[in-house]
């Protein structure tokens, strides 16, 4: 292919080799492509390679780069493969192995960065390992009980380990790195500004309206539990139409010292255990090559470069923006990104370092310059370059793309930000040829198969092939993207029941998902019986929250509902039934988990039960990131169906945007984290331990409530990820939704169309069962939730006294083949007494149906979903029925709950019938009714449930 000649912006950033230089340019404008033709310039003018720094941000793009430069210079690949072009990780890994055996030592840690020490960057492992550490810490610090107690996830102190990492706050032994407490503490000033701005009147058209944090506070108290000196919500919300100004320092100010110490301490140790260990994380390799680059001066002199080059600067974070400086001997610094594609805020990117790139870069230089001067060179003047040509979509497109970062995220979201302060792009092609489409459908994934099949071979789809020319689309023009993994996974097990070919790019890294990390917990402990890696595991998954967990491992006393459900794996002869087993407990039943058992069963030889192979097995396959394809990939001519940050960088022919829901995109409800470092509020506990009830027990933190609040929820990255998928697309481009659109699909200027699939199942065979129709929102929520988590737990201990949960299972699978006609014979007197109540039955039958209820819970909406056992439908009545095998009955109040969420949703699909929830006791064959809880009360259960 011949190399494109760069436009007269692109020249001018390819040629000038001096100063500082930064393009923040939109997509497909050719900004890799000018950064790799200027690095190659820079060596046509005399610039050896070990002079220039170019940074990108993975190996691939590294990669790509080299190749292109060794075809525009005299440098071959082999003169190349040393040369700096590296992602920041490689280059710090490399510079540590180098230079920074002692760098630990500036942070006062006596362990060494030796030749044997890895980078650890497989997550799931190094969460094993940090369990394994939070586990020792907290036997070895008593002193901290009382913050550890609010923790439920050891994987958030890690993240928050790392959050700080990358935000320049580091631990020494005995205190913080230069100014790293002072972040921890927030900034007052920065957020009375916040508060002032949350607590300013609204204008009504009767004159001032209460402020937006008076109404967030309203229900201030309801279903939290305060520690006795929070102010009540009278007390707070007492001013009108603003709260009183003294609010912002009351909350602001707080005793945080224990968690300060807590958070130093588990940080600094956990350091300390790594290297001891052997390894790094990616956060501290960053961390070591920053304190070794501001601590050895003359190493630092030493190494700087005279040019340096970084790639999609908009996915940096702070520590990288400094540590770019601090390798730069000169201000010959060119940055090339474009802050609409930043989309990586999760691993903290901030978006920051280039919108405000200059203000960040005089901030950085004082900040690293201090004591000393670090920063030698001036950075007075900047040089912008605006790159507007567009070399991959059309002008329709295009223009459409700006519209995805003005549109409100959320119904009462304002945006001031216009299309018109959007930098618009030209396209490079003339062409008008794009269809821009959108539509909404109450099976909206059988609608995008549909659509896909119409645009298949249909010349009003025709893309333009290599040559110019327009030519017929086929499946592999067409990318589905989405915002969450779920709904492309679901999407593909659709395709499959229709026999439309997709296939998932780049395949599962199978011993990454949450089946072989339960699995794997479950075959330790099998190994053996106390595991505390496996119990850990297992236990976190159930709920419990790490001091427990702690006390249960410690005390070995295992809920006993685990320690039969373990003994009943025991008992199982092959390793294939192990993994169903386990697999049905956890109502894993996607193609991640049958690929699981297969390759398992494979490698077990089908039968043998050899516990400890098994588990090596899993471990080395998690250690190599093992990738599969899953079996659901057809392979040849199909559709990619990808996350959109899985997209960025890619461009496709035909695009649809899918999945654009309320609760999918964005994502409904928050983490659960428990310590948060936000700025700039800085460190923060939502939840406190206390006795002040003379019981130790967690409280909500009141303080936290009311910061919160005058933070609100920061939605443009969701709005930057819709820019991002939309920019994919070269000729056409498609959204679609379900019955519930998002605020972001209802917000663009587009004519949505509501459509009814019409598609031909394939001859693939399908169990016939007829499907309730249920017009609610997609269960694709981060916030759904299943009845039983409405429940008491206990309720899940033994309830079969004795009997077993296989029992149980047993019963209910008759019951639901027995119910579909299946010729099965009852082998048990509980599987008689269900044959006997269906037998009098004289309605239709519907079995196993899912429900989905969709609850309000204060702003949130969360869906309760579940599984129906039996639907007995006659012409005035509808009969809800689930089989419990219980021996007693003193579990009915807990019931109750689950039958109610049934109850609601039925009710909802058949509005004109009598709906009488029961219980059908199979151990006597009583059928129990039971009076349904009002909705009202099921969304208070689920917000005193979980936070939101
Ligand atoms: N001057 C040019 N003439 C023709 N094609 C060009 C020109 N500049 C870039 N291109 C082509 O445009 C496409 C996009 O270029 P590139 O990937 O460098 O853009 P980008 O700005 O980095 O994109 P994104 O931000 O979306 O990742 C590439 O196929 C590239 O070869």
């Amino acid at each position: 292919m011949t190399e494109p000649t760069p436009n007269a912006r692109q020249r001018e950033l390819i040629e000038a080799t001096e100063g500082i230089h930064v393009v923040d340019a939109g997509a497909g404008t050719g900004k890799t492509f000018a950064i790799t033709r200027r690095y190659a310039n820079l060596l046509s003018e005399g610039y050896e390679p070990d002079d220039v720094l170019l940074v990108t941000f993975t190996n691939n793009a590294a990669t790509e780069m080299k190749e292109r430069v060794v075809a525009r210079c005299d440098y071959s690949m082999s003169a190349l493969r040393d040369a700096p072009i590296s992602t920041f990780h490689s280059f710090c890994h490399d510079l540590l192995l180098e230079y920074g055996a002692d760098a630990p030592s500036y942070l006062g840690i006596d362990d060494q960065i030796t030749g044997s020490t890895k980078l650890l960057e497989n997550e799931v492992i190094e969460a094993d390992r940090f369990r394994t550490f939070l586990s020792q810490f907290v036997d070895a610090h008593p002193e901290h009980e009382a913050v550890f107690r609010v923790l439920n996830d050891p994987t958030s102190v890690l993240e928050l380990i790392r959050e700080l990492a990358a935000k320049g706050v580091f631990p020494t032994v005995d205190g913080w790195y230069r100014d790293g407490e002072a972040a921890l503490d927030g900034d007052f000033e920065a957020f009375e500004e916040l508060f002032a701005e949350a607590n300013a009147p609204n204008e009504g058209a009767n004159g001032a309206t209460q402020s937006d944090l008076r109404d967030s506070l309203s229900g201030f108290e309801r279903d939290r539990c305060f520690l006795p000196d929070a102010p009540g919500e009278g007390e707070l919300r007492d001013g009108y139409p603003s709260i009183d100004a003294k609010w912002a320092e009351e909350a602001f100010v707080e005793d945080r010292e224990a968690l300060k110490d807590f958070v130093h301490d588990v940080y600094v140790e956990y350091i300390q255990f790594a290297l001891r260990r052997n390894y790094l994380n990616f956060s501290f390799l960053q961390l070591f090559a920053f304190v070794l680059l501001c601590e050895d001066h003359a190493l630092r002199e030493s190494i700087a470069f005279e040019q340096v080059m970084v790639d999609e600067f908009q996915d940096t974070s702070e520590i990288q923006f400094k540590l770019a400086l601090l390798l730069a001997g000169t201000d010959n610094l060119c940055v090339v990104g474009d802050w609409k594609q930043s989309i990586y805020g999760f691993q903290y990117a901030a978006v920051e370092n280039i919108r405000s790139f200059e203000r960040r870069l005089r901030t950085y230089k004082r900040e690293l310059n201090g004591e000393y001067e670090r920063v030698g060179f001036p950075v007075e003047e900047v040089t912008t370059i605006p790159l507007r040509r567009n070399y991959r979509s059309t002008q329709l497109i295009l223009d459409l793309s700006r519209h995805a970062l003005t549109v409100p995220a959320t119904g009462s979201e304002s945006i001031e930000r216009t299309v018109d302060d959007i930098d618009g792009l030209e396209a490079d092609s003339a062409r008008g040829h794009s269809t821009i489409a959108a539509f909404t459908s109450a099976s909206e994934r059988e609608a995008i198969l549909d659509r896909i099949e119409t645009i298949v071979g249909n010349d009003d789809y025709a893309v333009d092939d290599e040559n110019g020319d327009l030519r017929t689309p086929s499946y592999d023009d067409i990318a589905v993207l989405t915002r969450t993994r779920r709904f492309g996974r679901e999407l593909q097990t659709t395709a499959d029941e229709f026999g439309v070919p997709v296939a998932y790019e780049g395949g599962v890294k199978l011993f990454e998902t949450d089946q072989a990390i339960l699995l794997l917990a479950w075959l330790r402990i099998l190994a053996d019986e106390d595991s505390r890696r496996g119990w850990a595991v297992v236990l976190e998954r159930a709920g419990y929250t790490l001091a427990e967990v702690e006390q249960i491992l410690d005390e070995r006393a295992y809920p006993d509902a685990m320690v039969s459900f373990q003994e009943g794996l025991a008992a199982m002869e092959s390793i294939g039934a192990i993994v169903r087993q386990i697999f049905e407990r956890y109502g894993f039943a996607d193609a991640s988990a049958s690929s699981l058992v297969a390759l398992l069963q494979d490698v077990s030889d089908g039968t043998t039960r050899n516990l400890g192979g098994m588990i090596r097995f899993i471990e080395r396959s998690l250690d190599a990131e093992a990738t599969h394809e899953i079996d659901d990939n057809p392979g040849g001519d199909s559709i990619t169906v990808q996350t959109i940050h899985a997209a960025k960088g890619l461009e496709h022919p035909i695009v649809i945007v899918a999945n654009i829901n309320r609760y999918s995109f964005p994502p409904s409800g928050g983490g659960d984290d428990r310590i948060r470092f936000e700025d700039p509020i800085g460190l923060r506990q939502t939840k406190l331990s206390s006795t002040a009830h003379g019981r130790p027990h967690l409280y909500d933190n009141w303080r936290y409530r009311v910061l919160s609040a005058c933070l609100g929820r920061d939605y443009d990255e969701e709005r930057r990820l819709l820019y991002v998928a939309m920019t994919r697309a070269q000729d056409h481009l498609l959204f679609s939704a379900g019955v519930e659109p998002s605020p972001l699909f209802e917000n663009l200027p587009l004519e949505p169309e509501s459509v009814e699939p019409e598609l031909k199942e394939s001859g693939i065979d399908r169990t016939e069962q007829t499907r309730l129709q249920v017009s609610i929102p997609e269960p694709d929520v981060p916030a759904g939730q299943s009845p039983h988590a409405l429940m008491d737990d206990r309720v899940f201990e033994d309830r079969e006294e004795g009997r077993g949960i296989e029992f149980g299972n047993r019963v209910h699978e008759f019951a639901e083949r027995y119910a579909a006609g299946e010729a099965v014979e009852p082998a048990s007197d509980d599987e008689r007494r269900v044959r006997d109540f269906i037998d009098g039955l004289d309605g239709t039958l519907l079995v196993e149906e899912d429900a989905y209820l969709p609850v309000a819970v204060g702003e949130q909406q969360v869906t309760i979903s579940g599984v129906i056992d039996l639907l007995h439908v006659t012409e005035d009545r509808v009969e809800i029925v689930d089989y419990k095998t219980d021996l007693t009955r003193d579990a009915v109040d807990e019931y109750r709950k689950q039958l109610s969420v049934y109850y609601h949703v039925v009710r909802h699909m058949y509005p004109d019938r009598e709906v009488s929830p029961a219980i059908f006791y199979t151990a006597e064959g009583d059928r129990l009714e039971i009076d349904p809880r009002p909705m009202g009360e099921l969304s208070g259960l689920v917000s005193s449930n979980e936070e939101y």
